[in-house]
C-alpha cells in the first residue's frame, strides 16, 4: 500500500471526525434550548467530569492514549459550552 493511499484513508477519517464534531455541536444547540427553557446553567461540572471519565475508559479499552483523548474532549466540551452561550445570547446563563 502506498503512502498516498494511506494518507487518503487518513483524510477520510478526518472528514468523518469533523462531521461528528459538527453533529456534537448541533446537539449542543438542542441542549441550550432545554437549558434556556428550564433555567439551567450551561456549565455542568458533574456532567463534564462524567464525559471525561467515560472517554478516558473507552480510550484505555481502545488502547490509545487516554490523557490525550481527555484533552481532545476538554476542547470539545469548551466548544459545546461556547455554542450554548451563543444560543443563549451570551451571558444570560452562567
Ligand atoms: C452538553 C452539556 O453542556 C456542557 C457540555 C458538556 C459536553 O460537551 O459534553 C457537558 C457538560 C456541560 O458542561 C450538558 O450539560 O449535557
Amino acid at each position: 500500500m502506498s503512502l498516498d493511499h494511506v494518507r487518503n484513508e487518513i483524510a477520510k477519517v478526518d472528514r468523518d471526525i469533523i462531521a461528528l464534531i459538527a453533529k456534537r455541536q448541533e446537539l449542543a444547540k438542542r441542549v441550550a434550548a432545554i437549558k434556556i427553557r428550564e433555567g439551567i446553567a450551561i456549565h455542568d461540572g458533574r456532567q463534564s467530569q462524567k464525559v471525561l471519565v467515560s472517554v478516558f475508559d473507552r480510550a484505555v479499552e481502545s488502547k490509545i492514549d487516554p490523557v490525550a483523548v481527555q484533552k481532545i474532549f476538554e476542547i470539545l466540551i469548551t466548544m459545546s459550552e461556547e455554542r450554548q452561550r451563543e444560543c443563549s445570547g451570551d451571558g444570560n446563563l452562567p
